[in-house]
């Protein structure tokens, strides 16, 4: 069998020859270079299976030769090399393309599984032809564009940072990304960054020792660490308070983690994805949310359009998600009348694809004889002014108060149901407190 073959370039003799003596420990043929001339000219005369790349080099810099790599010899995957904690360089080089990047002094372990998660790239994927686990309906142009993305990104160890409104499916594209790439085997661990208490945190994230506080009866190993080797997918990662911000960033840079009352830091192999409904732009605007960390996490972006976005595949939507329910309710002749079908292309969705697998669901249950019709679906009419007007809603001779109320209960039914009964996103919808929410919930009896 043939070795793979790698292409290192760095002016410094030492680097050199760690790197070539690690490289060819791994059973790789190495070609070495000095300069950015000799490196490419290694590069026009064979094909290598992976580059590897200082980024100060006599006549000129690593960038310069990401950049003629994409161009020349894209199906050659590049890593960049860079100084210790100089993140700017990093990042430079993974938006320009570069697969991923190990900073110096080298850490060997580190070195090994850059290379061998590289070397993994020309693998065929998915593993042993396998069909998806997952797949992402729909043929609208948005779509398309979304595929070629994740398959681009897939190939890259470059955080990306997934937004779009709520059930949009900014997981299942974060879960194709993993899908994709080389950590495949590895797990995919979703974190919702929203769903955990602030003083919880820090020990759910990185983990604790036995003592270290009241309630650490055991050594615990926290989510970053159960994502070795795969994906931390970082959900709502505007809700991450600013003092995890500052933990989460050293992490990105340094990939270390240091569990609660640990005292040395363990390193961690880890590609972090995340998302978030919200404007991050906005949020660092407002001060809400670190800069450094926007800038870190959000290398690469990726924007999935709403649902109102690409009517065009709402049918085969729904067609997917017929076809999924009807082994659960034991029906697979459930299929929606015309009318039906052209309500749900005409609806608004403000809950995205998750209001259409709702609505689905409930109307499979409520339908007669097979057919789904326009009242089954149960749409929500689009709230406008007119809407919440008080005048129109409360009849002569009825106590403001109850019908006050009417109006308030309905508002939350509205918006829990939106955003599928998580109060958070329904206390933001409302424009109100979470706190405010769960006390006007249990004051209106609506659990
Ligand atoms: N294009 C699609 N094809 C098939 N299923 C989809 C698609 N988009 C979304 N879904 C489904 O819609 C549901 C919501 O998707 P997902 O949880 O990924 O959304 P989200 O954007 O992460 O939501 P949130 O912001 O509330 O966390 C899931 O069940 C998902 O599988």
């Amino acid at each position: 069998m043939t070795k793979p073959r790698a292409l290192i370039v760095d002016d410094e003799p030492d680097i050199r020859e760690l790197l070539a003596i690690t490289l060819e420990r791994m059973n790789l043929e190495v070609t070495a270079a000095a300069t950015l001339e000799t490196a490419i000219h290694a590069l026009r005369s064979g094909s290598f299976d992976l580059c590897l790349t200082d980024m100060r080099l006599p006549d000129g810099d690593g960038l310069d030769l990401v950049q003629w790599i994409q161009t020349h010899a894209p199906q050659t995957p590049v890593a960049v090399i860079t100084a210790h904690g100089n993140v700017e360089t990093a990042v430079r080089a993974l938006k320009l393309g570069a697969f991923d990047f190990i900073s110096k002094p080298l850490d060997i372990a580190a070195l090994r599984k850059l290379i061998t998660a590289t070397l993994k790239l020309g693998e065929s994927s998915p593993k042993n032809g396998q069909p998806p686990r997952i797949k992402l309906s729909g043929q609208s142009r948005a779509m398309e564009q979304l595929r070629e993305m994740i398959a681009r990104v897939a190939r890259s160890q470059a955080p990306v940072h997934i937004y779009g409104e709520s059930g949009t499916g900014k997981e299942l594209v974060a879960h194709l990304i993993h899908d994709a790439g080389v950590r495949r085997d590895g797990p995919f661990v979703p974190v919702n960054c929203g769903a955990i208490p602030s003083e919880l945190m820090e020990s759910e994230l990185f983990g604790h020792k036995k003592g270290s506080f009241t309630g650490a009866i055991a050594d615990k190993q926290g989510l970053i660490q159960s994502a070795e080797g795969g994906t931390l997918f970082l959900d709502e990662i505007a809700d991450l308070p600013l003092h995890m911000q500052v933990k989460l960033l050293r992490v990105i840079q340094e990939k270390r983690v240091r569990p609660v009352g640990e005292s040395k830091e363990i390193p961690i192999d880890v590609r972090i994805l995340s998302a978030t409904h919200k404007n991050l732009a906005a949020q660092v605007a407002d001060g809400k949310f670190r800069e450094d960390l926007f800038y870190r996490i959000n290398v690469i972006e990726i924007r999935v359009p709403p649902l109102r976005e690409r009517r065009e595949d709402i049918d085969e939507l729904v067609q997917s998600i017929l076809a999924r329910l009807a082994p659960q309710i034991g029906n697979d002749a459930l299929h929606l009348t015309e009318a039906a079908r052209r309500a749900l292309r005409d609806y608004h969705f403000p809950g995205n694809v998750r209001e259409l697998e709702n609505v689905l669901e409930r109307a499979a249950t409520l339908c007669v004889n097979d057919a789904i019709d326009v009242g089954d679906l149960q749409l929500r009419p689009k709230v406008t002014q007119t809407d919440t007007s008080i005048s129109s809603t409360v009849a002569p001779g009825e106590p403001l108060g109850d019908a006050l109320e009417d109006i308030e209960r309905d508002a939350i039914v509205r918006a829990l149901e939106q955003t599928r009964y998580n109060k958070t996103k329904a206390a933001e919808l409302l424009g109100m407190t979470f706190r405010s929410l769960r006390y006007r919930i249990k004051k209106l009896g609506i659990e």
